[in-house]
């Protein structure tokens, strides 16, 4: 973590409602990355055992109800609950969240949205993608009309503690969680897809998934540290005349337009979600 990014967390409260797959790794991460000491991260759910287990390996407070949380005047809250509930949290919590800086992650919950909800809150979007967990997330990140440019850098500042974060316009944040939010079960779907080719063609079941596994993460880490175009990094691996050739003029066109096809459909549903 840089000098400035330690100067804009390093007083803040971070509370945050909803410790599920998102909230309990943003909890986590910013303890593990020396962000901020675990008495600095509020954590609230109706799930006693999530919070059990995030005060156990990460030290933050864990409280039983977000009123309880609130109480505690934290500066920067981060709604991490389901699309379908947050009006209720947002309606139950519009006076509470009066003067805070408040971070919502919700998929396709616009600004127009939240900062109608919440009239007296600065209202940051955030759009990150799984593997936060391990601080190696991507996250792109949007300021409403009430954020002045010093809170969106503050939420950049949290959110660059758990990997890439990038501010950019709205739509384009959308467009993300449809690309990059939605990624880490494309990729998932990747692996488990070969993984079945590999067993067909009749490696062992163990073998196949733990081989696979294994070269995701090792395209992953060579791709990014050789700085290569894709198509560059796929021509090293393609022998004219080959097997990858081959293989590629089957995988290809279904694999593109299943992307694109894939992405058109996060987005719609995005839509979707907008409208309530
Ligand atoms: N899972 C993902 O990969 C991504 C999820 N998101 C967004 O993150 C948000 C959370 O998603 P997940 O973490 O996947 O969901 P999750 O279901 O794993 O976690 C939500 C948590 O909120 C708790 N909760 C529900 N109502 C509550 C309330 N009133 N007070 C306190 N806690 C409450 C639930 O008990 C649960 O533990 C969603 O809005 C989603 O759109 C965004 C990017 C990626
Ligand atoms: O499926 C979802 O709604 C969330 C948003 C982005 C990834 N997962």
């Amino acid at each position: 973590m840089s000098d400035t990014e330690k100067d804009l967390l390093g007083g803040q409260t971070v509370a945050i409602i909803g410790a599920g797959s998102m909230g309990g790794s943003i909890a986590r991460g910013l303890v593990e990355s020396g962000a901020l000491p675990g008495e600095q991260v509020l954590v609230c759910d109706h799930n006693p055992g999530k919070l059990a287990a995030l005060a156990q390996q990460a030290g933050v407070r864990t409280f039983a109800t977000s009123a309880e949380m609130l109480a505690e005047k934290p500066g920067i809250v981060v709604l991490a609950v389901k699309p379908q509930v947050l009006a209720a949290v947002l309606e139950q919590h519009a006076a509470d969240l009066d003067g805070a800086l408040v971070v919502s992650i919700a998929a396709g919950v616009t600004l127009a949205t939240l900062e109608a909800a919440l009239p007296g809150a600065r209202v940051v979007r955030v759009m990150p993608n799984l593997p936060v967990s391990v601080r190696s997330g991507a996250s792109a990140i949007t300021g409403g009309a009430s954020a002045g440019e010093a809170d969106v850098a503050t939420v950049q500042a949290l959110f660059a503690t758990l990997g890439s974060a990038k501010v950019m316009r709205e739509d384009q944040l959308d467009a993300e969680g449809a690309v990059v939010g939605c990624a880490p079960a494309y990729f998932a779907l990747m692996v488990d897809a070969l993984t079945r080719a590999g067993i067909r063609a009749g490696l062992r079941a163990t073998d196949a998934r733990e081989m696979v596994n294994a070269t995701m993460l090792g395209v992953a880490e060579s791709l990014a540290a050789s700085g290569e175009h894709p198509r560059a990094y796929m021509e090293r691996v393609t022998s004219p005349g080959g097997t990858t050739a081959a293989a590629l003029y089957e995988l290809e066109p279904a694999l593109v337009d299943g992307c694109y096809d894939a992405v058109d459909a996060a987005l719609a549903r995005t839509a979707e979600l907008a409208r309530g």
